[in-house]
């Protein structure tokens, strides 16, 4: 299983620790292909010191192309995180968004609106509830 994760880079690290956590749980399941996402050496300049934009667009298409499943922490507004998204629908992918309400953010209408219960899902989750949303969330695609 080869999971692609999205997390804010240039829109803000405030949740670099969650993604962590997330990224961590999530290779209980399978293979993440974007782990750098989580990585704590990352500012919010992204990897543009070791690679060209053009570079990290390509790869990681390419590596979306590859994936299985997209799971994206989608709290902090990331304009590369909703383009991975609207990609990957087109790609026909299995997506789980996770939003944290008790951020007093709200979640754009693009994401949320998207929710078809089947490859577009969006879940409302506190920190605590990580593991079991994705126990959940994986035991589902294998039933499908
Ligand atoms: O350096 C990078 N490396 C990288 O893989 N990305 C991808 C993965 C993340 O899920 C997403 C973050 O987009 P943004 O930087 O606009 O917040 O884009 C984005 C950047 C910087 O934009």
């Amino acid at each position: 299983m080869k999971v692609y994760f999205c997390g804010s880079i240039r829109g803000g690290r405030d949740d670099a620790e969650l993604y962590q956590r997330i990224v961590r749980e999530l290779q209980r399941y399978g293979t993440v292909l974007t782990e750098h996402v989580s990585s704590p050496e990352l500012s919010d300049r992204g990897e543009e010191a070791s690679a060209t934009d053009r570079h990290i667009h390509d790869r990681d298409m390419e590596w979306l192309r590859e994936s299985d499943v997209v799971v994206a922490e989608v709290t902090q507004p990331s304009l590369g995180v909703g383009y991975e998204l609207g990609r990957a629908v087109t790609m026909k992918k299995n997506i789980l968004c996770l939003f944290r309400p008790s951020s007093g953010r709200s979640l754009s209408a693009m994401v949320r609106g998207a929710e078809d219960g089947r490859l577009f899902l969006v879940k409302d989750y506190s920190e605590e509830q990580v593991e079991e949303i994705l126990k959940d969330f994986f035991q589902r695609l294998d039933r499908k």
